[in-house]
């Protein structure tokens, strides 16, 4: 598994050691002694989430506050999306600094998205298929959104499809007006 810290470095692009052979291929797709070395610290997951998105479907800008603030360990199974992180800690130098990754079935791909971050995808193929793990169970009540095309944010979505978004994602508000972690 190789860890690459990305321009914000809490957050940490995991690319796994495939193997393969005339039958297909085998790799590990979580191991908690090598994802805790490249993370620094003792990490707990307790839930497993799995969401399927037609072309175009945006999910985001996603968190959960505190004391539920989620981490997020997540990978496509199948298909291509592209997957964002946005530092929303008030006292961090890369505050409002967002930083993304193409993560398909075909590149294995994993993305490490710490609390403290807000979290979305667009869905880039046909369909895909979304797995991840988190650090905290689901909490609808402290859930909070922030507009996927939020000009302080200025994330740059690698298409121009028009995202298709759910009734709370549309009318997330902007950035500015969010709660955000000290
Ligand atoms: C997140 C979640 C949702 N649900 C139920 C609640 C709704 O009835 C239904 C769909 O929920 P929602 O529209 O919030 O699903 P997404 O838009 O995929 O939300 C996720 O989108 C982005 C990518 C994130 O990072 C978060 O993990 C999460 O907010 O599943 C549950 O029962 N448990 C859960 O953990």
């Amino acid at each position: 598994m190789k860890a690459t810290p990305l321009e914000i470095p809490e957050v940490i692009l995991f690319e796994p050691r495939v193997f393969e052979d005339d039958r297909g291929f085998f790799f590990e797709s979580f191991n908690q002694r090598q994802f805790e070395d490249a993370v620094g610290r003792q990490v707990t997951f307790v839930q497993d989430n799995h969401s399927k998105s037609a072309q175009g479907v945006l999910r985001g800008l996603h968190y959960q506050l505190n004391p539920h603030a989620q981490g997020k360990l997540v990978r496509v199974v199948q298909g291509e999306v592209f997957d964002v992180a946005v530092d929303i800690r008030r006292s961090s130098s890369t505050f409002g600094r967002w930083v993304g990754a193409t993560l398909t079935a075909g590149n294995k791909r994993q993305l490490w998205v710490p609390e403290g971050f807000a979290h979305g995808f667009i869905t880039l193929s046909d369909t895909a298929e979304f797995l991840y793990k988190t650090t905290n169970f689901y909490a609808p009540k402290s859930e909070r959104a922030i507009i996927w095309n939020d000009p302080d944010i200025n994330i740059l979505w690698p298409t121009c499809l028009e995202p298709q978004l759910s009734g709370k994602d549309g009318t997330a508000p902007p950035f500015l007006n969010a709660e955000v972690f000290e």
